[in-house]
Order: C-alpha cells, then sequence, then structure tokens
C-alpha cells in the first residue's frame, strides 16, 4: 500500500467508531485510515452496484485510495429488500414501523449486509469485501444510540445490537467481518 493512508468517506459517525474500534484490536497490523465526510451520490441498484459506485466517485473525489462502506438491512419475507434502502426506511417509519412493516409475514429473518469497497485511486476499479450477520426484527430494546441496533436481534446471542458491549457486536457483526477481509486484504497489498 506503500505510506499513503487510505481515507474512509463516511458521514456515519456510527460506522466510523465501529471501524475505528475494530482497526485498533491488536489481531493484525494496524490500517492507516482517516475519515472524510463528503456528500457521496448513491445509486439504485444491487448492494455491489451501490458499493462499487459510491466508491469509484468517492476516488475521484479524493484523489488517492479510499475506502468506503454500505450497509443494507434485509428481511427474508421481502426477499431482501429494505436491503440498501434500509436508511430511507428507518428514517420515515423508525423502530415500530420496521417491526409493523413484518407483521402477517411467516418470518421476521433478517440479514445485515456490510459492503467495504476499496479503490487504490481514481480509475481503478473497487474491490469489495462483504460481511453478513444473520437474525430477526424484534421490537426495540437497549439504548438507541445507532441506527437500527435495537431491532436486530443477532442469531444465536438473544441480544439485540443495542443491547451488546461494543467488543462483542463488533465480534460478530456484519462490519467487524466485511473489516476482517478488507484488512486481509490491504495487509497483502502492504506487504506485496
Ligand atoms: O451497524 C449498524 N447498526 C445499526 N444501524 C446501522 C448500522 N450500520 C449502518 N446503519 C444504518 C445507518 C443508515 O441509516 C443505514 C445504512 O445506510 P448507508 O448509506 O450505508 O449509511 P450512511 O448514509 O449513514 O453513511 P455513508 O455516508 O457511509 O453512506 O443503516
Ligand atoms: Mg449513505
Amino acid at each position: 500500500m506503500g505510506s499513503e493512508p487510505s481515507v474512509f468517506v463516511t458521514g456515519n459517525a456510527g460506522k466510523l467508531r465501529e471501524v475505528r474500534e475494530i482497526l485498533a484490536q491488536p489481531e493484525g497490523a494496524p490500517i492507516d485510515i482517516e475519515s472524510r465526510d463528503l456528500d457521496l451520490p448513491e445509486i439504485q441498484g444491487t448492494t455491489q452496484e451501490i458499493a462499487t459506485e459510491k466508491c469509484r466517485r468517492a476516488a475521484e473525489l479524493i484523489g488517492g485510495p479510499v475506502i468506503t462502506e454500505d450497509t443494507a438491512l434485509c428481511f427474508a419475507a421481502m426477499n431482501g429488500l429494505p436491503g440498501p434502502y434500509i436508511k430511507f426506511f428507518l428514517r420515515e417509519l423508525g423502530h415500530e414501523g420496521l417491526n409493523r412493516m413484518l407483521d402477517g409475514f411467516p418470518t421476521r429473518s433478517a440479514w445485515a449486509l456490510c459492503t467495504f469497497a476499496y479503490s487504490a485511486g481514481p480509475g481503478t476499479q473497487p474491490v469489495l469485501f462483504e460481511g453478513r450477520t444473520d437474525g430477526k426484527i424484534v421490537p426495540a430494546r437497549g439504548p438507541s444510540k445507532f441506527g437500527w441496533d435495537p431491532v436486530f436481534e443477532a442469531e444465536d446471542t438473544s441480544l439485540t445490537y443495542a443491547e451488546m458491549e461494543a467488543t462483542q457486536k463488533n465480534a460478530i457483526s456484519h462490519r467487524g467481518r466485511a473489516l476482517q477481509k478488507l484488512r486481509a486484504y490491504l495487509q497483502e497489498l502492504g506487504s506485496a
């Protein structure tokens, strides 16, 4: 990777906090990131298309290596929707409305999907790293500090993300899993 740190472009403080926490963990070499809050357009499409285009745009604006991240919350009963559009559903419907969306459906199963994208710079094709955590949508439990954390109960934990300590969430989260893959890739690059 040379000496140039990658810039992590996000407007979301919760994402930035968790990425810093995860990268500070002792396993693996630390990765140097800076953060920037740019208002990046997000197209419609699959999570992969959205992630790729957002990262491509960020690389053009920054003029160097960048990392972007997209988070989707997918309802099994709705074939994966709201998915990448969860931000707008959360904003308009709140925790209760997200629960009500699933009333009358046979399953409340859901999965959280995180897609990190890395571009080495303008004009280079972004590389994607996905992480997924399965769970279900439940009435809100735990502090409302970050997005839909209180309504997502992670499989095999009987806890919502909001009820977990940061280290517990990061160890099993969609973001933690995706970031471990990105980190391994950047380490390869750095030692190549
Ligand atoms: O671990 C999480 N736990 C709870 N909620 C979360 C999490 N991660 C993202 N979220 C929320 C933020 C936003 O409402 C939506 C994703 O939308 P998304 O476009 O990826 O994020 P964003 O626009 O806030 O920031 P960015 O500038 O990186 O695009 O899900
Ligand atoms: Mg966004």
